[in-house]
């Protein structure tokens, strides 16, 4: 709740108005009965015509003032609500975007987008309702009872009595549906996760046959959501026939005890039709309130989640806000210092104890066994994850004292999985540099080795379908190693961005790396010990560990783990025909 009323707070002049239209809206439809009734008396014993018109004036403003309220009051809930739900989706994306990769873990990828998109629809629904279903309610009643009351006394206990026997049938409802609904988002979770799986990893599935099993996955997800909503949809159907039939039932007894108390003189003809009005409105508002109603439950489950997000505190947070060092002449970019890392849903460490540093105008290679840490290394340069012990600098300043934007723009990073965004190759290449030109894409593409994008008939403008499922795998590497080289960066770290070229291409590139990157640091993270075969520095990682640090050469006669990882490579390539 603390949460809705943050969420609302902005909107206080537009709450207030809301309020008061609905107050309109309310007074109005109340008034109209009341006047009718007065008609019908007048009609009945005076034929005043005078006082038939001035009750006829009386109804239709009454009627335009309930109008003007209803829509007025729909017209801004409805922007309230939209405004809310904005505000929370942004809310809940943007804390998402500061969080870790064990932080995303906690949630998973389907709970995430559930909690973005349906859980805030959910509440924006809901909260529509319950100011136009709910909020009105009381009011509506409060004032119905009284003028039953001041109609005669006996009519005034009936219509206490239905507003009573209407509520216990809506609370009923609720306490039966509120547990399913809670449920039913749980289900939305799961099937959301469930279809993510089997759409991305549709080829898998087909490849191995497998369709009738994943069919068998999603029917039973389906199923478990299909079932509880029936349960709910037969709660509604049950009271909803309660509803109705209370309501018949109400009229008669209206009617019926209208006709002794007008025959006591206790009251007068016209005012039943007031009375059934009043007793009809009180026992739909309450129907429409217990349709709301059974979504508070469910929204407030979702608030709850959203409030999991956006009070979860980011395991990598900003504690200070230095600046890295900003000085080329300054050679040591980045320092490894004694470092050790273990994730935080990890038992053991995975790096050990590794000390080395990045250069201005060298290049180190990592090298490894495969879950030997490399591209936890490549992560803990951008703060993907902080140091458990030792400490990493940049420009001089431990990383932690560092704000993650300042520290990330100067870092041009090509990662394992060369992720591209749909959109046009252009648009893909400036989210290294929004400001670069043309010229300055066609240079980076050109380093790349991309130049098949010459040959494309829309050249930078050619559309790139989400992860950049048209191109070949080679060609995306070649697509995100521009994309890094378009940003000026003191680092550029490229996380296993060559395995998927060719050894001719292989090399081009790295020649081309090389005049390009030699005022800055290079980290090169590779599987191939042709790729690394020059680096100024090769960083031998053994299980989180370093084993050997040198040339190529200094390893081959010093570091038997690289040795072994050069002499299988070499075998493989002269088993295969060489390069
Ligand atoms: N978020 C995480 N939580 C727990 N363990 C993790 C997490 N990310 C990575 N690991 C573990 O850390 C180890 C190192 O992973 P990393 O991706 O750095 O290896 P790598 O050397 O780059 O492997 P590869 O060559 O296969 O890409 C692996 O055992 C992996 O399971």
């Amino acid at each position: 709740m603390r949460l809705l009323l943050s969420l609302l707070s902005p909107y206080k002049a537009l709450v207030a108005g809301t309020l008061l239209m609905l107050l309109c809206d309310t007074a109005g439809m109340l008034y109209v009965p009341t006047q009718l009734s007065a008609i019908i008396n007048v009609a009945v014993t005076t034929h005043d015509v005078n006082a038939l018109m001035r009750h006829g004036v009386a109804m239709l403003i009454a009627a335009l003032v309930g109008s003007g309220g209803y829509i007025s009051s729909t017209y801004l809930a409805s922007q309230l609500c939209a405004k809310v739900g904005r505000d929370l989706r942004m809310g809940v994306y943007e804390s998402s975007l500061a969080f870790s990769g064990s932080d995303f873990n906690r949630f998973g990828t389907g709970s995430m987008i559930t909690r973005t998109l349906s859980d805030v629809n959910v509440i924006q629904q809901t909260l529509l309702m319950t100011i136009l279903m709910i909020v009105p309610v009381p009011l509506m009643c409060a004032i119905s009872i009284i003028l039953g009351f001041s109609t005669d006394a006996v009519m005034g206990r009936v219509l206490l009595v239905v507003t009573f026997a209407s509520l216990a049938i809506s609370v009923a409802a609720v306490l039966h549906s509120a547990p399913i609904f809670t449920r039913l988002q749980g289900f939305i979770d799961a099937m959301n996760v469930r279809l993510r799986e089997a759409m991305t990893g549709v080829r898998v599935i087909r490849a191995f046959g497998k369709e009738a099993h994943e069919r068998g996955r999603l029917d039973e997800t389906f199923t478990d959501y299909a079932t509880n909503a029936i349960s709910v949809n037969l709660i509604f159907a049950v009271t909803d026939s309660m509803t109705f039939f209370l309501m018949n039932a109400v009229e008669a007894l209206i009617m019926w005890l209208g006709a002794d108390r007008v025959g006591v003189h206790a009251m007068q003809i016209g005012s039943i039709s007031a009375l059934v009005e009043y007793a009809m409105l009180i026992m739909s508002f309450m129907m429409m309130a217990q349709f709301a109603l059974l979504s508070v439950p469910r929204a407030l489950a979702c608030l709850a989640r959203a409030s999991e997000v956006l009070g979860l505190s980011p395991e990598i947070r900003d504690l200070a806000s230095c600046s890295p060092a900003d000085d080329p002449a300054v050679d040591e970019v980045a320092r490894f210092d004694q470092v050790s890392l273990r994730f935080s849903d990890a038992d053991e460490d995975t790096l050990h104890d590794l000390s080395f540093s990045l250069r201005r105008g060298q290049v180190t290679a990592i090298i490894g066994n495969t879950g030997s840490g490399k591209s936890t290394i490549a992560k803990m340069l951008l703060r993907f994850n902080d140091v458990t012990a030792g400490s990493l600098r940049f420009g001089g300043i431990d990383v932690r004292n560092l704000a993650q934007a300042d520290l990330r723009a100067r870092i041009a990073y090509v990662p394992q999985k060369a992720w591209l965004f749909s959109g046009t190759i252009a648009q893909n290449l400036r989210h290294g540099n929004d400001e670069a030109s043309d010229e300055r894409l066609w240079h980076a593409l050109e380093v790349a080795q991309a130049s098949f994008v010459r040959e494309l008939p829309e050249g930078l403008g050619t559309r790139v379908a989400q992860g950049g499922t048209n191109f070949s795998g080679g060609q995306r590497q070649r697509l995100a190693i521009a994309r890094a080289l378009v940003r000026e960066a003191d680092l550029y770290v490229f996380d296993d961005s060559f395995s998927a070229l060719d050894y001719k291409t292989d090399a081009a590139l790295r020649h081309a790396l090389s005049a390009e990157l030699s005022g800055a640091a290079t980290l090169i993270i590779a599987q191939r010990v042709s790729t690394i075969h020059d680096a100024n520095q090769i960083v031998v990682l053994k299980d989180g560990s370093v084993v050997g640090r040198g040339t190529h050469e200094e390893l081959m006669d010093g570091c038997p783990t690289y040795r072994a990882i050069a002499d299988s490579q070499t075998r493989g390539e002269g088993d295969h025909g060489g390069r």
